[in-house]
């Protein structure tokens, strides 16, 4: 069997958003405190028996969290087009991620994002 290790790191930031068309009070401007799970699969391990450098996973993560913190999400691309959603905020989490860290011994596996400490999505593409 082919070794696999899965890191995982965590993050957050705060932000307001509106949900557009939704039936209910989250229709109305509100924030939250978002928490973001970031897991990254590693193939291999280098020399000194890392994955991957947590820091790495970290820094990545931080740097996406920080174009959202204390923002109008509404106000930023790409959520001007699609509802500034658990769902869709995991996915750009889990695209902008991808588009930095992969590489061929380390893949972003899933980002799980916690919008209340109640309730997450977690995104994956490829759960194999
Ligand atoms: N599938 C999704 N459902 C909901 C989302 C979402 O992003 N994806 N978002 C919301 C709202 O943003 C809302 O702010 C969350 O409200 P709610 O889950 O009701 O949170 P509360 O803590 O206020 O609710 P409790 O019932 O007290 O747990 C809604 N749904
Ligand atoms: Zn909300």
């Amino acid at each position: 069997m082919a070794a696999c290790y899965t890191l995982k790191i965590v993050t957050d930031f705060a932000s307001a958003h509106t949900l557009r068309e939704y039936p209910g009070a989250c229709a109305r401007m509100h924030g939250h405190n978002w928490k973001v799970e970031t897991e990254v699969r590693a193939s291999s391990l280098d020399k000194m028996g890392m994955g991957v450098d947590f820091k790495v996973i970290k820094q990545a993560t931080r740097d996406i969290a920080a174009k959202l913190d204390h923002r109008y999400l509404n106000d930023l691309e790409p959520f001007t087009d699609i509802n500034p959603t658990a769902e869709n905020i995991a996915a750009y989490f889990y695209q902008e991620l991808s588009a930095q860290l992969n590489n061929e011994s380390i893949r972003v596996h899933a980002v799980t994002l916690w919008e209340t400490e109640r309730a997450c999505v977690r995104y994956a593409e490829d759960e194999s």
